[in-house]
């Protein structure tokens, strides 16, 4: 299994994030991908740079004008004269507009943010844009020949929807690498969320489709970040009507439940029969994760990966979620070694 991974991750730094209350350090930090990138070459996986990727690849799941706020954002704030982080302070909720996007920055960040838990600094853009040309080169591999693929990404995706932004997200990533399969000729490509948050953003991009289905483990979102999507009663629409399933379980959900609700998505993905599988691989399911509620402990990633292992499709692994900083790296190594059978 080849592994892609950008140093370009690290631009994406020094922005603060509202926690309970108070501006606080970013939980999705540079080191969790230094960790990570640590615990696979330890495990003697070979890592690669990404390729390029043209921009139209981009808008092959996300609006135009909502990634040309992404590119722009930044600059525009600093040519304003200010500097440091980027938060929205106001969103189009409930009985205000959302058909006209305003003008000015401030307006056009909130109509596109979701949360003020995601702040665009002066090099967020080149690190966004490089997780998604790790998630693209990861699904060319497999396109290729591979058998399977890991993109290293960071900033995550999961949350970033057709027009969205927001939990640590900018461009869906794992969105990315199925419509790059899609388009390299996979009739059907299945999306396994497994991070500890619903896949808001991917469940979005592929609502109204019957080519991809995506299945979602998650926290729910009755008490859980996102809160506002991801219940099990969330099917998809129109065409992609039966192709989204959502699992969700409660706080404090150990592996036992967990176990269970990753049979029950196994056995939907074969029925679902596809040609290849992406996997939104999120590790803040990890009971010392700060921001969760599972209780999975470290001897259970393996167990997931060598699961995933035995629905015997190409499979393209794309990093989401898991702020455990000293534990990432072990708990991502132990899915990747247990897919590969050597766990
Ligand atoms: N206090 C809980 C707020 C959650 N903030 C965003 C979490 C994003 C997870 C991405 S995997
Ligand atoms: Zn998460």
């Amino acid at each position: 299994m080849k592994v892609v991974h950008s140093p370009l991750h690290a631009r994406h730094d020094g922005g603060k994030e509202l926690h309970r209350g108070e501006l606080v350090p970013c939980f999705e930090m540079p080191v969790r991908a230094d960790y990570i990138l640590k615990a696979v070459e330890r495990a003697g996986l070979e890592v690669l740079e990404p390729r390029s990727f043209a921009h139209e690849s981009l808008l092959r799941v996300h609006d135009a004008a909502f990634v040309e706020f992404l590119r722009t954002a930044h600059a525009e704030w600093r040519s304003l004269g200010k500097q440091g982080f980027m938060l929205p302070s106001g969103f189009p909720a409930r009985g205000l507009r959302r058909d006209h996007i305003p003008s000015g920055i401030n307006g056009r960040m909130g109509y596109y943010a979701f949360d003020a838990s995601t702040p665009i600094v002066e090099g967020t853009w080149d690190a966004a844009l490089a997780a998604a040309h790790c998630a693209l080169t990861a699904a060319a591999l497999v396109a290729e020949g591979e058998k399977s693929a890991y993109a290293l990404c960071r900033p995550p995706g999961h949350h970033a929807g057709h027009a969205l932004y927001g939990g640590y997200c900018f461009l869906n990533n794992a969105a990315l690498a199925a419509q790059h399969l899609r388009d390299r000729g996979f009739a059907r490509v299945a999306v396994l969320d497994v991070d500890y948050h619903h896949g808001n953003g991917t469940q979005d991009i592929f609502w109204e489709r019957s080519d991809v289905l995506f299945v979602s483990i998650h926290a729910t979102p009755e008490t859980e970040y996102p809160y506002f999507l991801g219940y099990a009663d969330e099917r998809g629409a129109g065409a992609g009507e039966g192709y989204t399933l959502n699992l969700p379980l409660p706080r404090g959900t150990g592996w036992k439940e967990y176990s269970a609700a990753l049979g029950a998505s196994l056995d939907a993905i074969g029925t679902f029969s596809p040609e290849a599988l992406v996997v939104s691989l999120g590790v803040d399911t990890y009971e010392g994760d700060p921001i969760s509620a599972f209780k999975l402990a470290q001897e259970h990633y393996p167990l997931i990966g060598q699961r995933l292992a035995g629905l015997k499709l190409p499979t393209v692994f794309v990093q989401e979620g898991g702020y455990a900083v000293d534990e990432i790296g072990t708990n991502v190594a132990g899915v990747l070694e247990g897919f590969l059978g050597r766990r």
